[in-house]
């Protein structure tokens, strides 16, 4: 059964039914919420022809939802969970426009710290929540998404202005708040801090990502050897330096929470999706995670030696992976 906050169903359109896109938009559709995959290519063919069928850690499912190239033929929804890689941001972001009303809704569950102030320049500022996912998922096969770990959480909050308090939090988040507490295999929560909450998970990624694909190691290998995890912590330090730098405040220390809970959980065979792509010959989101570190770092001049190192590291296979 439907579950909006009156047993409503609310209309969603997945902007990118990747892994990350297709899961949770999956996992809402499950529940009866209405819901259209924007994709393209072969994936698109497959959703449009077989359905959506999810391999989940969390319980498989197979879900039947409308599928389209053209944003325009979606027509206006509540939410667009957008999930395009970062590469594709702005071209993605230009078509926005007709699914959205005034009140509607885009949240971003891409990495990086970027896409949000992209989309709140086509779309308002007041219609963009930002957002993190903690997930491990990605496209098997056409139509087939492989979810294999991660707790499958997302946490977003109302964009605004870094140097400005946090806005009301929407009613419309609550509605999405209380349908994802409805789903199954994910979970959500509403963040007053989004910008803490974006670099946070920023700071993660740089050094997730960017040692796991620096090294072609897992998590485990990197935690075990000295001089590789002193790097991984090294990364988060100076993603954080530069995070201060911009006037982002937290109330917590990213890198003490990284390190501990990173080291807690079953973690040892975990590596990224900047992995992923990068060992499947797949477009990678490198310019958006340590370009962009450097790239802000020098605006501010923070050092960051250790993540221009992985940058330059990781720079020619990224060139390499571009189509
Ligand atoms: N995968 C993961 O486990 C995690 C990913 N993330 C972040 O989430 C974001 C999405 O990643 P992920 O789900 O892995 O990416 P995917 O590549 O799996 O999914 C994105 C999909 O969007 C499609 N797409 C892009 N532009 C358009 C367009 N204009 N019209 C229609 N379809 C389009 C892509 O098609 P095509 O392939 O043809 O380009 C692709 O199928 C990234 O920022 C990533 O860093 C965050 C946490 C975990
Ligand atoms: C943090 C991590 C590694 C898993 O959620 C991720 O965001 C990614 O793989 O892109």
């Amino acid at each position: 059964m439907p579950s909006g906050p009156d047993g409503s169903v609310m209309e969603i359109a997945v902007y990118g039914a990747g892994g990350v896109g297709a899961y949770y938009g999956g996992r809402l559709a499950q529940q009866g919420h209405d819901v259209t995959f924007i994709a393209r290519g072969e994936h698109l063919d497959a959703l449009r022809t077989e359905g959506l069928a999810v391999e989940s850690v969390a319980g498989d499912f197979e879900v039947d939802c409308p599928a389209t190239d053209d944003p325009a033929a979606v027509g206006e929804v509540d939410l667009v969970l957008f999930c395009v890689k970062s590469y594709d941001t702005a071209d993605a972001a230009a078509s926005l426009d007709a699914m959205l009303r005034p009140d509607s809704a885009v949240l971003s569950l891409q990495n990086g710290v970027d896409n949000e102030d992209v989309l709140a320049d086509v779309v308002g500022t007041e219609r963009v929540w930002g957002g993190v996912t903690y997930i491990f998922s990605t496209i098997a096969s056409p139509g087939v998404v492989e979810h294999t770990g991660g707790p499958g959480r997302v946490i977003f909050g109302q964009y605004h202005d870094v140097d400005g308090p946090a806005p009301d939090r929407p009613a419309l988040a609550d509605d999405f708040l209380d349908a994802c507490e409805a789903a199954a295999g994910m979970r959500a929560d509403y963040t007053d801090s989004v910008h803490a909450t974006l670099w946070d998970k920023f700071a993660l990624i740089c050094a997730q990502a960017g040692l796991t694909a620096a090294t072609r190691q897992p998590f485990g290998v990197i935690n075990d050897t000295d001089e590789t995890w002193a790097l991984y912590r090294r990364v988060m330090e100076e993603v954080v330096a530069v995070a201060h730098a911009e006037g982002v405040r937290f109330e917590w220390d990213p890198v003490t929470k990284w390190l501990d809970a990173m080291t807690s959980m079953d973690n040892d065979e975990n590596y990224s999706s900047l992995h992923y792509d990068l060992t499947h010959g797949k477009r990678m989101e490198l310019d958006a995670l340590h370009g962009s570190a450097v790239r802000r770092a020098r605006e501010r001049n923070v050092d960051v030696p250790a993540v221009e190192a992985v940058n330059a590291i990781l720079r020619p296979q990224a060139d390499a992976n571009e189509p």
